[in-house]
C-alpha cells in the first residue's frame, strides 16, 4: 500500500504509555522466507571485543527529548547499528552508491567510509560507483569501489563519482539496478534526491527484488527534516566565517564601510544564522523564513544608518533565497528548484543607491560571495567522524535487511527514518524559536516583523530541527492538529 506521495503506508508499532515506533520497510516484508545469516562481526577482530557491540532489536530512539511529567512517550525511530542476523551473505552483495544533488563538504568522505566500512566490516568486495548522479544509472558505466581506490579521497572536496541535477526516471534506474545485480543501493543526497530515492525503493519493492535502498542525507543548506543537522554544515558555516571575516575588516577600516556577504541557503537560512551567531561581527542577517523590508521607520536603511552612525561601519549577512520575493520572478533548474537572482548584488546596489541619496552619509560598500567557496571543500573533523558513523549506520541498516530509510541521528543517537518523514516537508529556521530571538538580540537588527506577522508565524511554524533546540531544555512544546510536537 503506497500513501499519496508514492511511499509505503507507515509502519506504525504502539507501546505502552503512548509509544510509537514509526519503523522502516524490512525485506521480509514482501520477500517470504527471507534467509537470515549470523553477523560476520560476531568473530571480526576488533567488533568482537566490544561487549553489547550489536543493538537489541526493540531499542529506538525518541524523537521528543523534551517531555513533560505526564507527556505520552510519543513517536520513536528504530535505532541504527549492526544486528545480530544479517541478510546478506558477504560474497552475495553487490552494492552500489551515487551521489546526487549539490555539493557539500564530507561527501568524499562518505563514499570513502561506505566502500571501506562494506569491505572491512562486512568482507563485501563488490561495489559499484554511479557517476554522475540518478541520470549515471542509465547513461553511464560504473566505476568499481575498491578501499585503495577510495584511501585519500576524504582529503577532497566534491565528490568523485560526480553528482547531477534533474534526470531522474524511475523505471530506467530500476531497470538497471535489477540488470547489473545489485542489491544494496547506497544514495547520498538532499531532498529532491530522497524524493527519487523513496520513488526507487516503491519500484523496487513492486517488482519483489531484494535490494536495499538506503538514503543518506546530505545537504548544505540544512533543509532536511527530523535529523539533528546535516553533514558538511559545521564545515560551511565555519568557511563561512572567513568571508564575513574580511568583509568586518574592509567595513571598518573605512569610514562609513559596509560589508555585504552572501551565503548558500535557497529556503532555509541556517547557514547565515549560524554564521552570524559564531562571527559576532554582523550587524544584520537576513534570511529567507524572516521577510524585510527597505524603506522607513524599522526597516533596513534606517537599521544601517544608525550602526554607521554609532559604529562607523557595519556588516550585513544575506542568505541567497532572502527577500527573492522584492527581485524578479526565478526560473527552475532541470530538478525543479526556484533558480535564484543574486539578493546579494541586488541589495548592494540598493543601499548604495539609497546612500548616494543621503548627502551627508556617503557609504563605502564591499560585497563579498563566497557561495560556492562554502561548500566546494573538503569536510571539517568533526562532519568527518560524522560522516563515517552515517556511513556505518547505512551498512549496517542494509546488511540487516532494512530497506526504505535514511539514517541520521536524532538527539544524537543514529537511527532509521522512514523516508516519507524525509521528504514531507523541509527544514526552516522558525523565526518564533529562541535561536531566531538570540540572534536577533546579538545583531541587535529589527525583526521587521510587526505583531500580527509574529501571530501568523507562530501558526504556521513546522516542527524545528534539534539544530534549534536548546540543550538546556529551554523550549517549549505544542501539539499541533496531527498530535506532532512542534518547537515553540
Ligand atoms: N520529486 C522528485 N521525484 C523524483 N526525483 C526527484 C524529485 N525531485 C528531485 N529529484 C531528483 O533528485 C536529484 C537531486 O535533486 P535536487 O537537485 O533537488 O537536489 P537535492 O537532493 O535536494 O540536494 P541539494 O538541495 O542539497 O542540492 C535530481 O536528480 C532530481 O531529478
Ligand atoms: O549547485 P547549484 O545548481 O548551483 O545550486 C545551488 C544551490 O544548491 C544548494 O547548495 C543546495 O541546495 C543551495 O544552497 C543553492 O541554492
Ligand atoms: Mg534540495
Amino acid at each position: 500500500m503506497s500513501t499519496e506521495n508514492g511511499c509505503a503506508e507507515p509502519k506504525l508499532v504502539t507501546g505502552d504509555a503512548g509509544y510509537v515506533l514509526e519503523d522502516v520497510p524490512h525485506l521480509s516484508d514482501y520477500i517470504p522466507d527471507l534467509l537470515t545469516y549470523p553477523n560476520p562481526l560476531q568473530n571480526h577482530h576488533a567488533y568482537s571485543v566490544v561487549k553489547q557491540y550489536f543493538v537489541n532489536v526493540d531499542d529506538s530512539v525518541t524523537e521528543k527529548i523534551v517531555v513533560g511529567r505526564s507527556s505520552p512517550r510519543g513517536t520513536h525511530f528504530r535505532r541504527a547499528g549492526p544486528r545480530q542476523k544479517v541478510c546478506f551473505e558477504s560474497d552475495e552483495v553487490l552494492a552500489c552508491i551515487v551521489t546526487c544533488g549539490g555539493l557539500c563538504p564530507g561527501l568524499n568522505t562518505v563514499i570513502r567510509e561506505l566502500v571501506c566500512g562494506l569491505h572491512d566490516m562486512y568482507g563485501v568486495n563488490s561495489i559499484l560507483g554511479i557517476e554522475d548522479g540518478y541520470k549515471g544509472f542509465y547513461s553511464r558505466n560504473t566505476i568499481p569501489l575498491r578501499p585503495k581506490v577510495v584511501n585519500d579521497i576524504h582529503r577532497r572536496g566534491g565528490t568523485i563519482l560526480g553528482t547531477s541535477r534533474g534526470g531522474h526516471n524511475t523505471s530506467k534506474i530500476v531497470d538497471s539496478i535489477q540488470d547489473r545485480g545489485i542489491n544494496q543501493v547506497y544514495i547520498i543526497g538532499g531532498d529532491g534526491t530522497h524524493k527519487g530515492a523513496a520513488m526507487i525503493f516503491e519500484e523496487i519493492r513492486r517488482r519483489g527484488l531484494k535490494v536495499a535502498v538506503v538514503g543518506i542525507p546530505k545537504t548544505i543548506d540544512n533543509d532536511i527534516p527530523v535529523i539533528d543537522k546535516s553533514f558538511g554544515f559545521d564545515t560551511a558555516v565555519e568557511e563561512a566565517q572567513r568571508a564575513i571575516n574580511a568583509a568586518h575588516v574592509e567595513a571598518e577600516s573605512i569610514e562609513n564601510g559596509i560589508g555585504v556577504v552572501k551565503l548558500m541557503g535557497r529556503d532555509s537560512g541556517f547557514i547565515a544564522m549560524y554564521a552570524t551567531l559564531a562571527s559576532r561581527d554582523v550587524d544584520c542577517c537576513l534570511i529567507p523564513e524572516s521577510p524585510f523590508f527597505l524603506e522607513g521607520p524599522g526597516g533596513l536603511f534606517e537599521h544601517i544608518k544608525n550602526r554607521l552612525k554609532e559604529n562607523g561601519h557595519m556588516v550585513l549577512v544575506i542568505a541567497e533565497g532572502a527577500g527573492q520575493d522584492l527581485l524578479r520572478e526565478s526560473m527552475k533548474d532541470a530538478s525543479g528548484n526556484k533558480q535564484l537572482q543574486d539578493v546579494g548584488f541586488w541589495i548592494s546596489q540598493k543601499i548604495k543607491d539609497h546612500f548616494s541619496k543621503e548627502k551627508k552619509m556617503p557609504v563605502n560598500l564591499k560585497y563579498i560571495d563566497p557561495t560556492y567557496m562554502i561548500r566546494a571543500i573538503p569536510g571539517n573533523a568533526s562532519d568527518n567522524v560524522y560522516c563515517t558513523l552515517l556511513a556505518h549506520s547505512a551498512i549496517h541498516g542494509a546488511m540487516a535487511g532494512f530497506t526504505g530509510f535514511t539514517v541520521g541521528p536524532v538527539n544524537a543517537r543514529h537511527a532509521y527514518i522512514p523516508f516519507y518523514r524525509i521528504i514531507e516537508r523541509q527544514n526552516k529556521v522558525g523565526i518564533t524559536d529562541r535561536m531566531w530571538a538570540r540572534l536577533l538580540s546579538s545583531t541587535n537588527q529589527p525583526s521587521f516583523l510587526d505583531a500580527k506577522d509574529v501571530a501568523e508565524s507562530k501558526k504556521e511554524k513546522p516542527p524545528s530541527s534539534q539544530l534549534l533546540s536548546d540543550d538546556d531544555g529551554e523550549n517549549l512544546h505544542r501539539e499541533n492538529h496531527s498530535g506532532k510536537s512542534y518547537f515553540l
